[in-house]
Formats: structure tokens, sequence, C-alpha cells
């Protein structure tokens, strides 16, 4: 799809370009003509790998995958590439899964829950772009009723999305916004209703009760509500966020993951390893601030922009 800023695969390998170099750096003279493949040059690949964060089981098997049957041959760096971009795409394929709108009765509801400042806020917008493009109604819900500024910010981008919000005021009873918000987008007949909740995991008990509470008066209004429970993860935390999907998977039953920020790390390898590490759906990848810049997740496009393959 052509639009501004070129396609969507250049703006994706753009975003992973700070991966994709910092490969590049390592790789550079690691092959090419007249130069063997050994024991070292696999070492060294290894270790370019791990430094993308890509995680060490990967990283061993794709520089063993790369040394199958080619000792004392030699290599040429965009063979390489495509190599890796085929191993990153094997451990990326079964996880691959956009957000389908299935909920019968209408809404189906996408609960978003994640860590402040993780890029949730924009995810919704984005998330509502993408349902708004597939001609699918949107409402979003500003669940985080903690934060008046948290509730003025989805305001905000609803307007740019063009979707209604519902919110209440600084303080208010997420579970009871939510409720409000879910009746009114069934009498209304909205297909997607997107659930914004607060993000205090320094609140440990306090978060994991509202969630709680959140999903129980859904559930009441809907069994089969909320329908996804999306973990917006930003990946310029590197590992870290493993300890996040650990600590949202226990505390709101995580079923899917979009990774945001991709485009400002030279670590975007970590939605590889969260890939390899918890087999959770990864939906869809953020890699710049604009509401065009979500699409649903290709593990053979994304693989080939980490790997800098063409
Ligand atoms: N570069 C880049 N920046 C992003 C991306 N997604 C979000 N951001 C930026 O990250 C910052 C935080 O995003 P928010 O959407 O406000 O994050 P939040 O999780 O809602 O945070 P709170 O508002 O603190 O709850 C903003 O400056 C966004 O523009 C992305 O994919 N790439």
């Amino acid at each position: 799809m052509e639009e501004k800023g070129g396609s969507w695969l250049d703006r994706l390998r753009r975003g992973f370009s700070r991966t994709s170099e910092r490969l590049n750096e390592n790789l550079t003279g690691l092959v090419g003509p007249g130069i063997e493949l050994d024991e070292r040059t696999l070492g060294e690949l290894e270790e370019a790998l791990i430094a993308t964060d890509l995680g060490p089981a990967a990283a061993a098997r794709i520089a063993a995958r790369v040394g199958e049957g080619r000792y004392s041959k030699t290599l040429d760096e965009a063979g390489l590439r495509a190599i890796v971009a085929d191993e990153i795409a094997k451990i990326l394929r079964p996880v691959a899964k956009p957000l389908e709108i299935t909920a019968f009765p209408r809404p189906h509801v996408v609960l978003v829950v994640g860590v402040n400042g993780s890029g949730k806020t924009t995810t919704i917008a984005k998330l509502a772009h993408l349902f708004t493009e597939q001609d699918y109604s949107v409402m979003l819900a500003a669940g985080d009723t903690f934060r008046a500024a948290a509730i003025a910010q989805l305001q905000t981008w609803g307007d740019r999305a063009g979707v209604p919000v519902v919110s209440g005021k600084e303080g208010a009873d997420a579970a009871g916004l939510v409720f409000d918000a879910h009746q009114r987008a069934r009498a209304e007949g909205v297909d997607v209703l997107i659930v914004d909740t607060a993000g205090r995991l320094q609140n440990k008990q306090g978060l994991m009760d509202e969630l709680a509470k959140v999903k129980r008066v859904l559930g009441k209004l809907d069994a089969a509500a909320p329908h996804d429970v999306v973990l917006v993860l930003d990946a310029t935390v590197g590992q870290n966020a493993f300890s996040q999907i650990e600590a949202f998977r226990e505390t709101a039953g995580v079923t899917g993951l979009v990774m945001t920020k991709l485009d400002g790390t030279a670590r975007g390898g970590v939605l590889v390893a969260a890939a390899e590490r918890y087999g959770l759906p990864i939906h869809a990848v953020g890699v710049g601030e604009t509401m065009t810049d979500l699409r649903p997740f290709d593990a053979d496009e994304l693989a080939r922009a980490i790997a800098g393959a063409r």
C-alpha cells in the first residue's frame, strides 16, 4: 500500500533500521569474498544477533543453521541476511496473528493493558484507525481514570481518529465507566470497543483488583468479553519486556501483544525473543508516532526488516 512516507515495507525497514544497522556493524567483514566460514565467524555472528536482543537460544540456532554445510566455504552478506531472515520468520510465523473482529453480538471488546509510557494511548488510536479503515465502527473507553491527562490524551486521539470516546471524571470508577461504554456501544451497534486501562504496575495489587473488576463487569454484560486482552510493550525497554509480559499475563490474562517503538531501538530482536519465549500471539507492531505507523504483523516482512534482507 503506497502512502505518505513510502510503502509500509519501506517504513518497516526504516523502523527497524537501527536494529538491522546494529547487525550490519557487526556483520561487516564477517563474510564476503575470500573469507571462509569457521567457528570464529559463527561465534561472532551469534554475538551480533545477541546484541539485538534476539535471545541466546535463537542466536545459537541461527548461527548453527548458517554454518550447516558451509564450513570452509564463502558466503556473501546478502546470502547471510537471507538465512537469518528465514530463521527469524520461522520463529515469528506461529505468533503472527492480526486482531480479528469476531464477536457476536457486538461489540467486540479489546482491553488494552500496559505500563504508563509504553505507548498504550497511541496504540489505541492506531488500532482505532486500522479498524476504521477496515470499515468497522469503533468506540473508545477511557478506562485509565487515574490521571486526568490520560483521559484528555485519549480524547484527543479519538478526535484525530474520528471515533467517539466514552470518558468520565478523574478518579471515577473504571469498571463503572466501562459498563456505561459497553451499554452505549451495544445500543449504537458499534463493532469494536477498545478499552484503555491504568498502567500502574508499581501498585500491583491495586491494578490487579481494578483490572479484575473491569473484566468481571464486562463478563456480566457479555460472557465472552473481553474478547482480547492486548498488552502494549515498549521495545526500547529490551529484556524488561519479559517481566512486563509475566506480570500482565498474571494480572490481566493477556491474550496477545502489540510491540511499539521498534523504530527507536537497535534491540528490535526482543520481539523475536518474546515470540520464542512466550508463544503469545503478536498482533501488530508500531514503528512511529503517527496513526498510520501500526500495521498487522506479517512474519516474513518483519523478519526481512530485522535482518536487513531484501
Ligand atoms: N517512536 C515511537 N514512539 C511511539 C510509538 N508509540 C508511541 N510512541 C510515543 O511514546 C510516548 C508515550 O506514548 P503514549 O501512547 O502516551 O503512552 P501511554 O502508555 O499511553 O502512556 P501514558 O500516557 O503515560 O499512560 C509518546 O510520546 C508517543 O508518541 C512508536 O511506535 N514509535
